[in-house]
């Protein structure tokens, strides 16, 4: 986190002079245009008298923002204003990144997605639609940037935990991308919000008149696979293998397979798979660093609420992290300490409709544990194969309540989309033999968290290790017995904790590929910057208020393991071209803005 990365002075960037500079958001400076500005660029007579530094604009937008009577017009105003003049946007953002956050990012911006035909004039990015397979490569070309880093692409199918949103989903790759400048310090001009519309299944969006997207069904299949296919090609073309794609709210069906398809053709990664679980890796180990939760994640057994792309990806970081510091023999010992619950009960060995990707964490159970818990799936007529795969009993279906009271698990990490699936039972029992119970409630947006901050504390009576995946308010309660009231401050454990520092670590490096070991990088490093106080307060995550420095690490980090496997194209100053932090050269508004 050097100096900051600057722009030339406007008059050098550009030949446009009088109201067509002030029509274009990334030029304008509205009334901080200095008076020698005004005069050099044709400006005199087109702003007020008065010259407003860019302080007393920003003082302006919080005062607007403030009177906004929802958070939906505080993401529209949030969003004009970046359409009229970006540098103040990402001043105002980069200073006030707390508070405004849950604004262009969870939880707004699923309510955004939701009315984004209604509230959208002309939405940023590139809308890549079936109907122009065959001609992607031209598409692109369409884009006014020269040279495009960071790409963030959905097909719109899992956005957030609302389901199917089709071309709507867009709110999503744009949001993701506003963090990577604010927060990673990546060029607002290297970034390119994507998306692939391939149809919808949701009827509600096809029947709006006011729907962005395709009217049709969802492409599926081999054609999908190939217009997906298509696109990487383009990209690759268009921008070299270097410029990062970043797969977003793809439906678990796909979000697997496309990751692995195209990981080694484009430098790219999954977000929900990879991302998260870098954060959520970072969560824990700050959580094992907290008094009386046990200090390695060996002791623990975690339960999964979900075994999705998040669910999934971030048992399989914490099985890379035990075997890369000795704490599992070897991969079966490491996945034991992973649980899951997906939506036909708790997976175990044996147990129907359990696909490739969640068999590896189907452990066995006794049969006479499941005939205690479960309940059969089928009326107790079935015949399907038994917990110890030998002989054939009834299917047993096992809740998560009763799976929490067969495991007994230490954490509990909700990746489902079930609001409320936490209950005061389950909670209050995990409490009932944890000293400091393990508690994420990582769905998105906040009306799907599986609990919420208070409950989280108030059923484990002021003992959970609490984090999630939308912010919370600081939870103010005193624990049963208790003298005096504690406060706590719930920390977000939310991969835009990682992906913006991630993503700057494979540009700074120009790294050809995103490879798995750079997310444990990632997680060491966040989990590297949570000091003891944020520990006091129960928070598991540095502030906020750090995220640019965070993100300046992550980046260092990322971009040191790329140079390490030989993907980096770039040398860092350091010793051997090894990066280091003066080399997190980040954007800044643009400094020549105000007086
Ligand atoms: N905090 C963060 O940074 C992140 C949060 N998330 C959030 O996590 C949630 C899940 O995302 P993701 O994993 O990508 O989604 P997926 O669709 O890939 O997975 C969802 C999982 O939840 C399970 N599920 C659905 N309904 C139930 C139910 N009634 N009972 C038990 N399990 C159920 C599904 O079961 P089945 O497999 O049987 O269908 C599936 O395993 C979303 O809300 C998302 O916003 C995601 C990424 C990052
Ligand atoms: C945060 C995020 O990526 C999600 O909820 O999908
Ligand atoms: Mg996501």
């Amino acid at each position: 986190m050097s100096s900051a990365k600057q722009r030339a002075p406007i008059w050098e960037q550009t030949r446009l002079r009088g109201v067509e500079l002030l029509r274009n958001p990334r030029l304008n400076r509205g009334m901080a245009f200095t008076e020698e500005e005004r005069e050099r660029l044709g400006l005199r007579g087109l702003l007020p008298a008065r010259v407003l530094d860019m302080e007393a604009q920003k003082m302006r937008i919080m005062e607007n923002l403030r009177r906004c009577a929802t958070d939906l017009d505080r993401y529209v105003q949030l969003i004009s204003l970046l359409q009229r003049n970006e540098a103040l946007f990402f001043r105002v953002l980069i200073d006030n990144v707390t508070e405004l956050m849950p604004y262009v990012y969870t939880p707004t911006v699923g309510e955004a997605c939701q009315r984004f035909g209604h509230i959208f004039k002309t939405p940023r990015g590139l809308f890549i639609s079936y109907a122009d397979r065959g001609r992607v490569r031209q598409l692109l070309d369409n884009w006014p940037e020269a040279d495009v880093s960071v790409i963030v692409a959905t097909d719109g199918e899992r956005i957030l935990g609302l389901g199917d949103l089709g071309a709507s989903g867009m709110g999503i790759p744009i949001g993701k991308l506003l963090l990577y400048v604010a927060c990673g310090g990546i060029m607002p001009e290297k970034t390119l919000p994507v998306m692939l519309d391939v149809g919808t299944e949701n009827f509600e969006m096809l029947d709006d008149p006011l729907y962005p997207g395709l009217l049709q069904r969802r492409v599926r299949g081999e054609e999908y696979d190939a217009f997906v296919e298509e696109f990487v090609l383009a990209v690759k073309d268009k921008w070299g293998e270097k410029c990062l794609i970043q797969w977003e709210d793809f439906a678990n069906a796909n979000a697997f397979r496309l990751l692995q398809r195209f990981r080694h053709v484009q430098c790219s990664f999954n977000d929900d798979i990879q991302g998260t679980a870098a954060v959520a890796l970072a969560g824990l180990l700050g959580a094992l660093r907290m008094p009386r939760v046990p200090s390695q994640l060996r002791q623990h057994r975690f339960l999964f609420y979900g075994a999705g792309s998040a669910g999934l990806g971030i048992a399989d970081l914490i099985v890379a992290y035990m075997l890369k510091h000795g704490e599992a023999a070897d991969e079966a010992e490491a996945r034991e300490r992973c649980w899951f619950v997906d939506s036909k009960g708790l997976i175990y060995r044996g147990r129907a409709l359990v696909t490739d990707e969640k068999a590896r964490y189907a452990h066995a159970v006794p049969a006479e544990r499941l005939l205690e818990h479960g309940t059969a799936a089928d009326g107790g007529h079935g015949n399907v194969a038994a917990a110890d795969g030998a002989r054939t009993t009834p299917q047993r279906r096992i809740e998560l309540e009763d799976a929490v009271r067969m495991l007994r698990p230490t954490g509990l990490i909700g990746v489902s989309t079930i609001p409320k699936a936490f209950t005061h039972s389950i909670l209050s029992y995990m409490a009932s033999y944890q000293e400091r119970p393990i508690v994420f409630a990582l769905s998105n947006p906040t009306s799907k968290s599986e609990c919420t901050a208070r409950e989280a504390y108030e059923f484990t009576d002021a003992r959970a290790v609490f984090a999630s995946g939308s912010p919370f308010d600081p939870v103010v309660i005193r624990a049963e017995g208790g003298a005096e009231e504690q406060r706590f401050l719930p920390g977000q454990a939310n991969n835009s904790y990682c992906f913006p520092g991630c993503g700057f670590g494979v540009v700074m490096a120009g790294a050809t590929c995103f490879t798995d070991a750079m997310f444990l990088d990632a997680a060491n490093a966040v989990a590297g910057m949570v000091q003891a106080e944020d520990l006091e307060s129960g928070r598991v995550f540095p502030p906020l208020e750090k995220i640019r420095e965070v993100s300046a690490r992550i980046a260092v980090a990322v971009a040191n393991e790329a140079h390490r496997a030989g993907y980096a194209t770039k040398s860092g100053s350091g010793p051997k071209g090894t990066f280091t932090f003066e080399d997190a050269c980040q954007w800044q508004y643009d400094p020549v803005y105000g007086i």
